[in-house]
């Protein structure tokens, strides 16, 4: 066998990769899905058009290379994580659209269970602070809010899932005995798992009124589960699900405690591996379950989670039309030489690591009449490196491991002026592998790894290569002006909403 395919489901959109054995791209399908916003703060994904993408993509990157059913060994699955949909399990058809990790409807919910409960409560046993992003709070929406869910959940035919879990049962079979799996990496996600036992906790559930009976049961990463049923990939193992954040850790091949990535897609997520042990945190992160291979202990990560990164670029083109393409950010960000003073802090979703404040809102900071596009598209581009420092000191606090330089990947660091603006902002060197689609090959190498297609993690390291190194050139001075800008802007999205 010469492949292992990857479907990798992310907030924007949904793609099959193929890899060879050296984790080299053979194929690629990829297709977009609308993003639905039906109230301010409200964002949602149709589960059903995701569905059919993922076929249509599958189908696409067999066909674009003419890839033989035979030559793939296996199949991962990654995904947006938190992401939450309910759906009945003899009719396929789901509740509600899938609610999106960034959707902050429940922040309500989030005051009332603050002061009933306290946040530190939550956050002992699931290393999440309680907050809109996770899925626990949206599956309880979902019942409380949509008619007839929590009757159908009671008796056992309304199932919940994270996309991973959505397309698993599709994939197997469905309403023919599809399978009701997540992974312990989505499942540490959903602020229902307890972190030691890696189970579903009962008194949690409890908690958030969710019948226990519609949680899916917690595999390893990487193991083979079942068999792809659907006719564009029929027959072939499915042997790895990651979440994306944990799938670009694995991808990169940060295996040993103390090395760490971080992903600009949508969001921006870096993640440090801490080995087996719970590292809690006491500076603005989260303690995540970062992979666990079939008969390994559970690996465990800290993660600093930034709810809005490239999603701004796709802001400024599509809700201000300023570009057309998010590629044109950065020639429109270099035709000036700063920010003329502006400062853009994106919290559209409130803001998560390391502040995690519901309640802030968006805002551009220090506009004179001096400001003109391109300082809005430079302090666009900056706010992300900005919250990337915010992320990295608190790593450096909770891990007490000075990070020396930083692995990147994702849609945007092919953004030249962004990887140098954030080596500067660190201070430390910025290394972009030559394989960017960190987060499919992370969810191949688990689903290879379980069929034996890779021997060990030995065979991983050796294919990780360095394409380009971005080193701090910027002055102290102005490195320390510039970011205490940031830190005077950030606060005045604080408190926004009530
Ligand atoms: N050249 C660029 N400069 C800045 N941002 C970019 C550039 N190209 C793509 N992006 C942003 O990267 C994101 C897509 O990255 P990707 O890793 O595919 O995201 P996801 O996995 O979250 O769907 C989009 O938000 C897009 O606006
Ligand atoms: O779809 P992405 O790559 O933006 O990732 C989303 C994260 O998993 C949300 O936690």
């Amino acid at each position: 066998m010469k492949y292992v395919a990857s479907i990798d489901q992310g907030t924007t959109s949904t793609r099959c990769i193929i890899f060879d054995k050296k984790g080299n791209i053979v194929s690629v399908g990829q297709k977009e899905h609308e993003q639905i916003y039906p109230k301010p703060g409200w964002v949602e994904h149709n589960s059903e058009e995701i569905w059919k993408n993922t076929l249509e993509v599958i189908a696409k990157a067999r066909i674009s290379k003419n890839i033989k059913l035979e030559d793939i060994a296996a199949c991962g699955i990654t995904n947006q994580r938190e992401t939450a949909v309910v759906w009945n399990k003899l009719t396929g058809k789901a509740y509600y659209n899938a609610i999106v990790w960034q959707d902050t409807r429940v922040g309500e919910t989030v005051n009332a269970l603050t002061k009933s409960h306290g946040s530190q409560f939550f956050q002992d046993r699931t290393g999440l602070p309680l907050a809109t992003y996770f899925s626990g709070l949206k599956i309880k929406w979902i019942l409380d809010n949509v008619a007839g869910v929590r009757e159908d959940a009671e008796k056992g035919e309304a199932i919940f899932g994270n996309m991973d879990t959505f397309l698993m049962w599709h994939l197997t079979g469905g309403t023919k005995g599809g399978l009701h799996i997540t992974d312990v990496t989505n499942a540490s996600r959903t602020q229902l798992m307890n972190l030691e036992t890696v189970q579903w906790d009962a008194e949690l559930a409890a908690i958030m009124n969710i019948p226990l009976q519609m949680l899916p049961k917690i595999e390893p990463s990487s193991k083979v589960y079942g068999h792809i049923q659907s006719e564009t990939m029929q027959g072939v193992p499915l042997a790895g699900i990651l979440g994306d954040q944990q799938a670009a850790l694995v991808g990169q091949t940060c295996y040993q405690p103390g090395e760490a990535k971080n992903t600009y897609g949508t969001g921006c997520f870096m993640l440090m591996n801490t080995g087996t042990e719970i590292v809690p945190s006491k500076a603005g992160l989260l303690t995540t379950v970062a992979y666990q291979f079939e008969n390994q202990p559970v690996h465990y990560a800290l993660e600093g989670s930034v709810a809005i990164a490239g999603a701004l670029v796709q802001w400024l083109r599509d809700n201000m039309g300023m570009i057309e393409k998010s590629t044109d950010v950065e020639a429109l960000a270099k035709t000036v030489e700063d920010n003329g003073g502006a400062y853009f802090v994106p919290a559209f979703s409130g803001l998560y690591a390391p502040y995690w404040k519901s309640s802030a809102r968006g805002v551009i900071a220090g506009l004179t009449r001096y400001v003109n596009k391109g300082h809005i598209a430079r302090a666009v581009l900056e706010a992300t490196a900005y919250q990337t420092r915010d992320v990295l000191e608190a790593m450096e606090k909770d891990s007490g491991i000075e990070v020396s330089s930083l692995r990147v990947d994702g849609g945007m660091v092919v953004n030249e002026l962004l990887m140098q603006f954030q080596s500067d902002m660190l201070k430390v060197p910025v290394i972009r592998p030559k394989m960017i689609e960190t987060t499919a090959l992370g969810a191949a190498y688990a689903a290879g790894l379980a069929v034996g297609f890779w021997a060990n993690l030995d065979d991983l390291l050796q294919n990780w290569g360095k394409d380009k190194t971005w080193k701090p050139k910027m002055k102290a001075a102005e490195r320390k002006k510039l970011y205490t800008g940031w830190k005077k802007a950030i606060k005045r999205s604080f408190d926004w909403e009530k």
